[in-house]
């Protein structure tokens, strides 16, 4: 690895995408090397191989829910880490090559969680048209200069800035408040410190065939007063039915609750990945009761310790 490499963040190019911007949110990242990449494989590739340092990924849109394609990367690719969070306000305009015309568009090309974001907009405007799915928001107008396969493009809006295009109809998301979820992710790597405002990421399975397994890897949480803010089931693939769990965790891995949990969860699932923990976007603080404090584990495990030594309880 060259000391470039090791400073360069991967992203979901061409610039101008929602993951460029997110990008765009990250201190760190200023004034580096910036390597835009395909889709979310070609990103951790890059990370795992140490072409970079890290690789910012959409991981959940307030419409579509979790990004599939990153829920299984994490999963599957092991020493990965989020490091951190970012959120980004999601619109969407509908651009053609100039002349074209709103009844002339057969066509579209769109990314495809960009697509199901306009789906009832696009069916309204255009009934029967066909969809091309394109690997970004900026590759789909930037394609219509170089192909005629398709007839306009869902771009995100100031995309005619970069690019001779006409924009045909604005604010196309059926939605309009749509937010899209992304994370910054590296190499495993030490746990930021603890804010008060943080979110731990963790995937696990179940072990198979055993009535209330749902129940009690649920409970784990619940007993240690630990709120769940995500849980969403992706096919594990090697069987029908076999699913797991991804979650996030309100709180971080040094608070007693969450580590208390954490130990719970890897007692009985047989397999866990952890992803970090680290600063929520939101900076919303999280509240606990006096009952899952730390130092009310803390005064129950010296309580233990007395009970053992012979204290008097
Ligand atoms: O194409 C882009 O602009 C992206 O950053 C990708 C992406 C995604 O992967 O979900 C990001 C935000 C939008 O929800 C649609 C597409």
């Amino acid at each position: 690895m060259s000391g470039s490499d090791a400073e360069t963040y991967s992203y979901l190019g061409p610039a101008g995408t929602f993951t460029w911007a997110a990008l765009g949110q990250v201190p760190g990242a200023a004034g580096k090397p910036w390597r835009s990449v395909n889709n979310v494989g070609e990103a951790l590739d890059d990370v795992v191989s140490g072409r970079s340092v890290a690789a910012m990924i959409a991981i959940e849109n307030s419409i579509e829910g979790g990004v599939s394609a990153t829920q299984d990367a994490l999963a599957s690719i092991p020493n990965l880490r989020i490091l951190g969070e970012y959120l980004v306000p999601v619109q969407f305009v509908l651009v053609a090559r100039p002349g074209t015309a709103l009844a002339d568009v057969r066509v579209v090309s769109a990314h495809p969680v960009a697509y199901a974001q306009c789906r009832l907009w696009l069916e309204r405007a255009l009934p029967g048209h066909g969809h091309i799915p394109s690997p970004s928001n900026v590759a789909a107008p930037r394609d219509l200069l170089e192909s005629d396969v398709a007839d306009a493009a869902v771009a995100p809006p100031g995309i005619t800035d970069h690019f001779p295009l006409e924009v045909l109809a604005e604010g196309i998301g059926d939605n309009p408040n749509a937010v899209t979820r992304f994370v910054l992710v590296s190499r495993t790597a030490p746990v930021p410190a603890r804010t008060g405002s943080d979110k731990t990421s963790v995937i696990a399975e179940l072990p198979s065939d055993e009535p209330g397994s749902l129940l009690e890897m649920l409970e784990q949480f619940a007993t240690r007063g630990v709120n769940m803010s995500l849980i969403e089931s992706r096919p594990i693939g090697d069987a029908l039915g076999r699913y797991r769990f991804v979650i996030d965790l309100d709180g971080h891995i040094l608070d007693e609750r969450v580590a208390d949990a954490l130990l719970g969860l890897k007692r009985f699932s047989p397999n866990v990945v952890f992803l970090g923990s680290y600063p929520r976007a939101d900076n919303h603080r999280i509240e606990v009761s006096e009952r899952y404090g730390d130092d009310s584990f803390l005064d129950a495990r010296d309580w233990l310790r007395g009970l053992i030594s012979g204290e008097p309880s």
